[in-house]
């Protein structure tokens, strides 16, 4: 990291013991690694086999960019050889939403991917005899993948933690539940307790499933709309472990769904006259003995939390291709009470796309709202995060804006923000030149795809 990073940082805060650049030897940076020493995927296979000795296949798969997964069922003895990994095409990563190769690679080659240690856990379907492991892929050299989201937001995370910061994040996601008939006729509104217990045993089995599969979901919440609920996950500063749990919830959500004759509706904008469905995530950040940096009275925010705040505005424009990931998404962000249409910060506001919420002094945190229930969560963090380091390197405590509303514009169609995405250099840097590139490919090849389609809605203007 460079020398200006250290220089905005250090006047902020000087935590005791902080020594640059390289890891603080104590604290979370060391329970981390004592954890990843532990863990041994052929142990973890033997524990689990005594665990689930019914088990008879296990899905191996890969997260790709736009958070679908892509994988295989294998059977029970590959199980043993688990440690050794399999191969998948490099182009899992340059698929488009609809599964096609949307920016071909040289050559097609396959590429081996290895287990994510910690990551084996029964199946949603049949988890007495179906397991599942999360897969990551090595590049040629043997180095993590480049194009991989999940290895990109680990990237970004490192360098908070070579500095011994270590950002702490909870997603909150919400989604439609559709299917019988109309959407669900007894709904009263957000909070409405009644509300969910129309769904009491769909909900049940999600929690239980959840606890099965190590995911922490800490609460369901009934949202604005007949049938929009809100599922929210624990805060942890393990923050590419909450991704991955992102994702496997959302699986996990349309699996429970269908069982009970529904559909989990993931889209940021499926019904034109009803609110949209957000993935919001709280940021927060840690020093290494596990205080948060951004403990501060609500109308004193301290510097380092006001200069995130800087930086996230500031690559907002930039940042919205990947946070709304498809022309749904964008339907989204327009004028509504609260989905975050404007683009700008603000104390407990809803309007506002990153709310500082109700909370006493040491869970001071950022609510980010931007990003639409169908963003890739890696993505997400991983931008969101460049953000808050663009705002520690770059911003000057001089500039930092006062609660506002209306600023930065923000790129509210599709093809514009693709463009302010390619021209901000600094995010693709983060993010990588290779990944940024098959971004921008896949989205303007949907985008192409999406726009060659006549609807039926246009034959009544003509
Ligand atoms: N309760 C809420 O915060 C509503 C959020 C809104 N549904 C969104 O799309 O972001």
């Amino acid at each position: 990291m460079n020398a200006f990073f250290l220089k905005s940082l250090r006047p902020y805060f000087n935590f005791p013991g902080l020594s640059l650049p390289g890891a603080p030897g104590s604290g979370l940076w060391l329970d981390e690694k004592i954890d990843a020493l532990q863990h041994n995927v052929a142990v973890e296979v033997a524990a689990y086999l005594e665990r689930y000795p019914q088990t008879k296949h296990i899905d191996v798969y890969l997260n790709d960019i736009n958070g679908t997964m892509r994988g295989k069922r294998l059977s029970v003895e590959s199980m043993l050889n688990l440690e050794k990994g399999c191969y998948f095409p490099l182009s899992v990563y340059s698929m488009d939403q609809k599964g096609k190769i949307a920016a071909p690679l040289y050559d097609e080659p396959d590429r081996l991917c290895v287990p994510v240690a910690g990551s084996l856990r029964p199946c949603p379907q049949d988890p007495e005899h179906n397991a599942q492991i999360l897969l990551t892929m090595k590049d040629s050299d043997d180095s993590p993948c480049p194009l991989e989201p999940r290895v990109i937001l680990q990237n970004v995370v490192a360098r908070f933690h070579q500095h011994g910061l270590f950002p702490v994040i909870a997603p909150e996601i919400e989604f439609y539940l559709t299917g019988r008939g109309d959407r669900d006729p007894q709904n009263q509104g957000c909070f409405h307790m009644d509300t969910s217990s129309a769904h009491t045993e769909l909900f049940d089995e999600l929690e239980q499933l959840a606890h099965l599969q190590r995911i922490p979901l800490s609460g369901v919440v009934a949202e604005a709309e007949s049938g929009q609920y809100e599922l929210n996950l624990k805060h942890s500063h393990r923050v590419v472990e909450v991704c991955d749990n992102v994702l496997a919830l959302r699986r996990l959500t349309r699996y429970v769904a269908e069982k009970h004759g529904l559909q989990a509706n993931f889209m940021a904008k499926p019904f034109s006259e009803l609110s949209g469905s957000g993935l919001h995530v709280h940021f927060s950040l840690n020093d290494s003995r596990g205080e948060n940096v951004f403990a501060s009275p609500v109308n004193a925010l301290n510097s380092m939390m006001r200069l995130c705040i800087a930086g996230q505005l500031a690559l907002m424009p930039a940042s919205v291709a990947i946070l709304a990931p498809g022309v749904n998404a964008f339907r989204r962000l327009r004028k509504n009470l609260t989905e975050p249409v404007f683009n700008s910060w603000g104390y407990n506001t809803r309007s506002a796309a990153l709310r500082i919420p109700c909370s006493d002094e040491h869970n001071r945190r950022i609510e980010y709202r931007l990003a639409g229930a169908d963003a890739n969560p890696y993505l997400v963090a991983a931008t969101v995060l460049t953000g808050m380091l663009y705002g520690l390197e770059h911003i000057d405590e001089g500039d930092l804006p006062e609660p506002q509303h209306d600023q930065p514009d923000l790129p509210l169609f599709q093809q514009e923000a693709i463009e302010a995405f390619a021209r901000c250099q600094y995010l693709t840097d983060s993010l990588g030149d290779a990944f940024s590139e098959q971004w921008v490919a896949c989205k303007l090849s949907e985008l192409d795809w999406f726009e060659r389609i006549v609807t039926p809605e246009e034959s009544h203007l003509a």
